[in-house]
């Protein structure tokens, strides 16, 4: 039987099927944890051609250092090729070039020592309905080889609210307790490092408030959160550093709040008391938009001053009635650089 979540939806011809070793995650050679959690160098994958459909490059070299301790944000839009890498990195498609390191180690050295080191939390709630929560942990935690007495389905099931529904069956549980079910599932071997794929998608908004505070927890009591998410908001919200992914390339690589600083944009929003048909002469210097008596200017806050807007509306005889700003925000950034069309390479 397959230890690990199973991912793919096409699956590649070789994934790595062993079970993967339960010793403890080992530490770099001085006794201290690895200082990154994940490292990638140069990490390639080809889709081979089948059929039809011609061969893909979906990653092109990615360069990636992921610290111990984070919370780390994958974005990308779709196809951009996070659950290929994740899935490499869970052992379930084969690299083709470059090399990664899970907790320091090596997946082509040591790959079962690797897997143990990774708990991965899929995008589909693929589960039994009729275990219980405590039967699934049981079962997973046997796949991981982890001895009996070593097990610790009830702290777990306590960590993501769900002592309550330890015998209850699955399929009795709401999409948010699954989703938690699936985040314990991963931790059955006590892995430093959790992927979880898009862990809130299509889930509501109070739900994603308590996922976010479980993630939280578990950051907090030292597991380091590798996550993809679709939701910008999520990832500003959520996590310490982002990378940007698009086809198949890391396009942006940063703290989020030096990402958030990079656009350097804000936009003032100013409502005037009288109806223009064209942006005044004043603001030239300005990108302006103009929408019967509201004028967005846009404006780089580490050069310009927002009384040098204000000033520029002045002095076109207009008085503002009504005033705000907008600091740009993750989406600005995202689009900014997701907007570029395939370079070279993208099959
Ligand atoms: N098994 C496969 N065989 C062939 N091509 C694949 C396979 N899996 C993924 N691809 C292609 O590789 C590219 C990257 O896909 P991937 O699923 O990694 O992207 P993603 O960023 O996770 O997208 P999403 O956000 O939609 O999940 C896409 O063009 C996809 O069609």
């Amino acid at each position: 039987m397959f230890p690990g979540p199973v991912i793919m939806d096409r699956p590649d011809p070789m994934p790595d099927t062993r079970a993967p070793d339960t010793q403890p995650a080992p530490s770099a050679p001085n006794g201290s944890p690895p200082e990154l959690a994940i490292e990638l160098r140069g990490l390639t994958k080809t889709y081979k051609a089948s059929g039809k459909a011609p061969a893909k490059l979906a990653l092109k070299g990615i360069d990636l250092a992921i610290p111990r301790g984070s919370v780390y944000g994958l974005l990308g839009p779709n196809g951009a090729g996070k659950s290929t890498m994740i899935n490499i990195l869970a052992g379930l498609v084969t690299k083709s070039g470059g090399t990664a390191k899970i907790w320091g180690i090596d997946i082509d050295q040591d790959p079962r020592a690797a897997r143990a080191a990774i708990g991965v939390v899929p995008q589909e709630l693929n589960m039994d309905p009729f275990f219980t929560p405590r039967e699934l942990l049981d079962l997973q935690a046997g796949l991981y080889g982890v001895p009996k007495r070593e097990r610790q389905t009830d702290r777990l099931l306590e960590a993501v609210g769900l002592k309550d529904k330890a015998n209850a069956y699955a399929r009795t549980l709401s999409g948010g307790m699954r989703r938690r079910l699936m985040v314990a599932k991963a931790m059955v071997h006590t892995p430093p490092v959790l992927v979880l794929d898009e862990p809130t998608a299509g889930v509501d908004v109070e739900l994603r408030q308590s996922l976010w505070a479980h993630v939280r927890e578990l950051n907090r009591a030292g597991t380091t959160v590798v996550l993809t998410t679709h939701y910008l908001e999520e990832a500003q919200e959520l996590c310490d550093s982002i990378a940007i992914i698009n086809h198949g390339q890391v396009v942006a690589c940063d703290s989020t709040d030096r990402l958030l600083r990079t656009l350097d944009r804000k936009d003032l929003v100013a409502v005037v008391d009288q109806d223009l048909t064209e942006v005044p002469s004043t603001l030239a210097g300005f990108e302006v938009t103009l929408k019967g008596r509201q004028l967005t200017v846009q404006y780089p806050p580490s050069r310009v001053k927002v009384g040098e807007v204000l000033n520029a509306i002045a002095a076109a005889g207009l008085t503002i009635v009504d005033l705000s700003t907008k600091e740009s925000d993750l989406e600005d950034i995202f689009l900014q650089l997701t907007r570029a069309p395939a370079g070279n390479g993208a099959g």
